[in-house]
């Protein structure tokens, strides 16, 4: 039965700051370190042997893949790394502390920016602090800049048909190592999740989300290793 295992990365020092963070390539805290070897302990615990991971450019999420990979027995694992599994790209909120934003803005503006489906935030100034573009990682890519969920999936979707899809297909467990919104379009995806719906949805840090998957890759169960940390799964749809 295929299976894919959905990391969130661990804590990072941004989410310590309560910072829009999105592409900017910062490292995880020391205690996001712990929960990702923490999260790799818990798949080795569980018995799983993974097959194949898929991780974003970004360090929080590599470093994650990697230290939960080690703690699970499991380094020699190969591992692919695509930009179109970044965090969700938050245009010129990036880098602007969440709580002066929401002091700013209000509380529910910067729900809709940070929740809502389709409203994408204010796109970044071009050659600014965090234009990417000059970034060789993105070397030939046609860059953001904003993101709402929506068109964080419309570029996650190439990359899930064209390399996870069919690493499942042939029966791989998959480890996605990623970025709490990547893996929102991801699940939006595969529980054929509503606009609405998506909206409640909130990924724990490192916490494997273990979801075994039916022949035409549609979930059959779906459930976080770390109990106590546990946010309600989401549940298929149609
Ligand atoms: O800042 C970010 O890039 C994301 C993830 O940490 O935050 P949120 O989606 O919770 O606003």
């Amino acid at each position: 039965m295929p299976t894919l295992v959905l990391l969130r990365h661990g804590q990072s020092q941004w989410n310590l700051e309560n910072r829009f963070t999105g592409w900017v390539d910062v490292d995880l805290t020391a205690e996001g370190e712990a929960q990702a070897r923490r999260g790799g302990e818990l798949i080795k615990e569980q018995g799983i042997e993974i097959d194949r991971a898929f991780t974003s450019v970004l360090t929080r999420a590599i470093r994650t893949c990697n230290l939960a990979l080690d703690a699970a027995g499991q380094t020699y694992v190969p591992v692919t790394k695509d930009w179109h599994l970044n965090e969700r790209h938050y245009g010129g909120l990036t880098g602007l502390d969440k709580a002066e934003t929401a002091a700013k803005h209000g509380e529910d503006q910067v729900r809709v920016w940070r929740r809502s489906y389709d409203v994408p935030p204010p796109p970044l100034d071009a050659g600014g602090e965090y234009d990417f573009k000059a970034d060789r990682r993105y070397a030939g890519a046609e860059l953001p800049d904003t993101e709402s969920l929506k068109t964080t999936l419309d570029r996650v979707l190439p990359f899930w048909d064209g390399a996870i899809t069919p690493a499942l297909t042939s029966g791989d467990t998959v480890l996605v190592a990623a970025h709490g919104n990547s893996i929102r379009a991801i699940l939006k995806l595969l529980f054929n999740l509503s606009e609405e719906a998506i909206l409640d949805v909130e990924v724990p840090t490192s916490n494997p989300l273990v979801i075994e998957l039916d022949a035409g890759l549609k979930p059959v169960s779906a459930r976080y290793l770390d109990a106590s940390r546990a946010n309600p799964v989401p549940v298929l749809v149609g």
